[in-house]
């Protein structure tokens, strides 16, 4: 089909704000094949109206990262980094009010539903709108802007971010100070992160005797797993009491979860029933605070959870660093220690905003990753008075929201990328 002359227009008449965020989110980026180079064709389309420089970083095979850059007058400058993710968690259509990559605008309260409304697609494009703000009102930056559209956060960033920021393309941008995603706050005063939990994934194997299903016996596969699934249930259990007495938060404590169990025989018409299996797995997930010592917790795991005294063995899979390059926790600092610190703050108050009090974040993000290379990170999505919806069914932004959030990056980018050079790096 052509489309007409008067059309064209019509279509350029809508071309707002808004319907370039509707546009980016109506493109399926959601895993297991999230639409990389659909997305990255899109946001370069963003980059050159804006007549920004990009590039397109191949870290591995079908897995662009897109780095624009906003060139600032003094390259000797450390630069500010932002950060986002291309990809999205998945999502069940059929428990949706509208389908998750249609960006359905809800007409009474300008809602828009989609998959990475919140996470986090939004921040990609109010970065890129409050540049175009800032550019139309002829702001120049001192320090160079980088943008940065990382792939597969959402599966732990071992293709994406982690091996960015071993590249000499990222030496070369020498970051000073970066944002990435946060969270929604359900209150009127925005959240910031200053350090995520370290995520590892744990796998634990039970052998045991084998036998009839009639018979009791001890030292059973099933007999040992569950052993283990006591004990790790007592420590969850110790570690969740401290939140729900109110001494601490979720992301101040240690999390561990059961995420699956795989045990029994199997036969064509389902399992076996008087079979006793001889092998018996469970799947934990299961997050650090920055502070937790990993070696206790590697010793709590083979001395406690997995001993070979029951006949078990595991698989601790630890996704990515959990101290910087000089062995410190991976946190940034919220004092006047990090005069980026000072300079946000000043940045929010001036858009008019106000901060609670910094927080763990309960997830993890790709900052971990420039932090373990000493670069101090927030993480900070602009979304005020709107529930938390991060990987759940209706994910959705209020434009009013969604719009006010770019005013916040205009003022976060115009003060970041003009602050003088801070005296402690
Ligand atoms: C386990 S690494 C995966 C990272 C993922 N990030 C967002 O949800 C998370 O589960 O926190
Ligand atoms: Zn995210
Ligand atoms: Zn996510």
């Amino acid at each position: 089909t052509t489309i007409t002359q008067e059309q064209e227009e019509k279509q350029d008449e809508a071309d707002t704000s808004i319907t370039r965020f509707q546009r980016y989110l109506r493109i399926n980026t959601a895993h297991p094949n999230p639409a990389y180079s659909s997305a990255v064709s899109y946001l370069i389309s963003q980059a050159e109206s804006l007549a920004l420089r990009y590039q397109t970083l191949y870290f591995s095979p079908n897995k662009p990262l897109l780095l624009l850059t906003w060139q600032g007058t003094d390259p000797s400058l450390p630069s500010i980094l932002l950060n986002s993710h291309l990809d999205s968690v998945p999502a069940e259509p059929s428990k949706w009010q509208h389908p998750p990559f249609s960006a359905f605008r809800r007409s009474h309260d300008g809602a828009i539903f989609a998959r990475g409304a919140q996470d986090d697609k939004c921040i990609a494009m109010q970065y890129l709108e409050a540049i175009r703000n800032l550019k139309a009102r002829g702001f120049t930056p001192s320090r160079s802007v980088h943008v940065s559209l990382v792939p597969d956060e959402e599966i732990g960033g071992a293709d994406g971010a982690a091996k960015f920021v071993e590249s000499k393309e990222f030496a070369e941008l020498k970051v000073g100070f970066a944002l990435d995603e946060g969270q929604a706050s359900p209150g009127d005063e925005y959240r910031v992160f200053y350090a995520d939990r370290s995520p590892w994934g744990l796998k634990i194997k039970a052998r045991g005797q084998p036998g009839h299903g009639a018979w009791m016996y001890d030292g059973s596969a099933m007999e040992n797993l569950m052993k283990s699934v006591e004990v790790i249930n007592r420590f969850r259990e110790s570690q969740f009491d401290v939140v729900k007495t109110g001494k601490a938060l979720n992301s101040e404590v240690v999390s561990v979860n059961p995420v699956y169990l795989k045990a029994g025989l199997q036969s064509e018409s389902g399992f076996v029933m008087n079979v006793q299996p001889s092998e018996a797995e469970a799947g934990f997930d299961l997050r650090l605070t920055p502070t937790t010592d990993p070696d206790e917790m590697r010793r709590r795991i083979a001395s406690e959870w997995a001993p070979v005294i029951r006949n078990m063995s595991y698989e601790l899979i630890e996704k990515g660093p959990i101290r910087d390059y000089l062995g410190r926790p991976l946190m940034t600092a919220i004092n006047d220690s990090n005069p980026w610190w000072s300079v946000f703050k000043q940045a929010i108050t001036s858009a008019g905003g106000k901060l609670s009090k910094p927080e763990i974040l309960a997830s993890t993000t790709d900052a971990r990753f420039l932090r373990q290379k000493g670069i101090p990170v927030l993480g900070f999505s602009p979304m005020r008075n709107t529930p938390i919806l991060l990987h759940d069914h209706n994910e959705h932004l209020r434009e009013t929201v969604y719009l006010n959030g770019i005013e916040v990056y205009e003022s976060l980018i115009s003060s970041l990328s003009l602050f003088p050079e801070p005296s402690q790096p």
